[in-house]
């Protein structure tokens, strides 16, 4: 018997964890991870932080081992930039979180000169802040001697996965993972190269870029000295397609969602990247024993962290679980919708500009409308996605450029830290009019990258194997009439357009 330890570096915490060949938990060890905010919209996180807390984690959960650690397996948030100088190995900046918004100047520029079908034909990314490219450039422009030192190749860039890497190969391997590479803006999806066109457009040396991998192979060996142990790194993934392995997504129209922080749904689209006609984006969903899958995504930034705003900001809880009971208080939503618009809207609106509102507050309002109005917002939006995957998905199932797939025949599997609140799920499910399958296992990204791991190693033979060990906990079942859905879509509908700046 052996275990895998899989790291997941995430937004607001890192954690890593040791499963073994079945997939169950043995150990886990956490820490939360600072949050920097220099300026209006701007979120940094300190580089030396991540990697520190990542060695010491892996230290205190290796301890705990009762079986031979075989493989590691990363995991990470998706985006986030580090550059560093290859002469010391020390960043030369703070990495630029994915929700960092300093590059829209930038993005609005190449927009107004229509660029945008040109980056999505290669990219599949909708030009937006939020992806690596221009986190990179304003590294360049900005931070003394660094436009000098990449043109003489002294600079390496990396998103997390690609950062931890190196560290833990003590600075031999400068490599990413394709699902990684897909979301830096820069990378072709279709030729699987970096694409020298937008290397030049972003002024973006290629000589800083990391060399693209499979998900599941050897990455490098980690060092003694780095984490206490030597062993073989053998998957990496972004966290949202590590929970697309996780949830045995294998075949083309399997749908997960996340619900952590943000939300993040990915469509399975097979061999075939489908170009959404719907403001959603096109991504590799992964690249196993040789077998390629593309992936539509709806990328939604706020959901967990709507609960948290009633924790921290409002004061109305005083733990994410007591939602659950404050929404089932109430019969209905008395007509109260919030739209938690805190960082503009994500797909499919792509408004930067918009802010969060609450609306159809009367003198009876209390703390269990407020309360139930963020957690049926993450469910309107989970909804905002599916119909624009709907369309895009009849493109994928007709081959062709038209119809819509009835995803009500389909199943939404969930995962995040969001979907242990059973009202939530029910309700998603109403909303939706699908039915949403719960996994036994929760920490779902995590397991993705042990899967990869586990396949790189040998420890597992093929997606067949892993996709058999997927179990169900509880499956919930639409059961809300017709009538009252569409009329509480409806209302949300009408919510987000209020707060829109430039209606879609
Ligand atoms: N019972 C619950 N009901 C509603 N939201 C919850 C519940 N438990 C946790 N959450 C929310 O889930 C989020 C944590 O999920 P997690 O997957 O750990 O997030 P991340 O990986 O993005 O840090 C938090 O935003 C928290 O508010
Ligand atoms: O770290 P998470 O779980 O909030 O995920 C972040 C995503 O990868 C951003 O695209």
């Amino acid at each position: 018997m052996a275990a895998i330890l899989t790291i997941d570096q995430g937004t607001t915490s890192t954690r890593a964890i040791l499963f073994d060949r079945q997939g169950t938990i043995q150990a886990v060890a956490q820490r939360e991870l600072p949050q920097i905010f220099p300026n209006d919209g701007w979120v940094e996180h300190d580089p030396q932080d991540i990697w520190s807390h990542t060695a010491d984690l892996c230290r205190e959960v290796t301890a705990k081992a009762k079986e031979t650690v075989a493989a590691i397996g990363i995991t990470n948030q998706r985006e986030t930039a580090v550059v560093w100088d290859r002469r010391t190995g020390k960043p030369i900046h703070n990495a630029i979180v994915w929700q960092d918004r300093r590059g829209a100047p930038l993005c609005r520029q190449l927009i107004d000169r229509g660029l945008e079908p040109k980056i999505q034909a290669k990219t599949g990314l909708l030009i937006d802040s939020y992806f690596s490219a221009t986190k990179i450039a304003w590294i360049l422009e900005n931070v003394p001697g660094a436009r000098e030192a990449a043109d003489a190749g002294d600079l390496m860039f990396g998103t997390i996965d690609c950062f931890l890497l190196y560290r833990l190969t003590g600075g031999k391997v400068h490599a990413t993972d394709i699902t990684n590479a897909s979301r830096t803006m820069l990378y072709n999806i279709h030729d699987l190269r970096w694409d020298e066109e937008l290397l030049d457009l972003f002024r973006i040396p290629a000589s800083m870029l990391p060399e693209v991998r499979d998900n599941a192979g050897l990455f490098g060996q980690s060092e003694i000295s780095a984490i206490g142990i030597s062993l073989p790194i053998s998957g990496m993934a972004g966290d949202q397609q590590a929970a697309v392995i996780g949830q045995a997504c294998f075949k083309p129209g399997m749908i997960k969602s996340t619900y952590g922080t943000g939300c993040f749904a990915l469509l399975n689209t097979g061999s075939k990247a489908v170009t959404s006609r719907n403001r959603l984006l096109t991504t590799i969903g992964y690249r196993l024993k040789g077998e390629l899958a593309y992936a539509i995504e709806g990328s939604i930034f706020v959901a967990g962290a709507a609960v948290q705003w009633l924790r921290d900001g409002l004061k109305l809880i005083h733990q994410a679980g007591e939602t659950e009971a404050l929404a089932r208080s109430i019969a209905g939503n008395n007509g109260v919708y919030l739209v938690p618009a805190f960082t503009g809207l994500g797909a499919p609106y792509w408004d930067p500009s918009a802010r969060g509102a609450l609306f159809g507050l009367t003198r009876d309002t209390g703390i269990a409308e407020v309360v139930r109005s963020a957690l049926e917002a993450v469910c309107y939006q989970t909804r905002d996605l599916m119909e624009a995957m709907a369309n895009d998905a009849g493109a994928s199932d007709t081959g062709s450029g038209g119809g819509n797939a009835d995803l009500s025949t389909r199943k939404l599997r969930v995962d995040g830290g969001m979907v242990k609140n059973d009202w939530v799920m029910q309700f998603l499910a109403d909303i939706l009019n699908m039915p949403v399958e719960r996994p036994v296992v929760a920490e779902t990204t995590a397991l993705g990258a042990a899967i990869c791991a586990g396949l790189g190693s040998g420890l597992f033979a093929s997606l067949d194997e892993v996709a058999g060990t997927w179990q169900r906990d509880r499956l919930f079942q639409p059961r809300m009439p017709e009538v009252d859905r569409e009329h509480l879509y409806k209302g949300w509908r009408a919510a987000v357009k209020r707060v829109q700046n430039s209606p879609t």
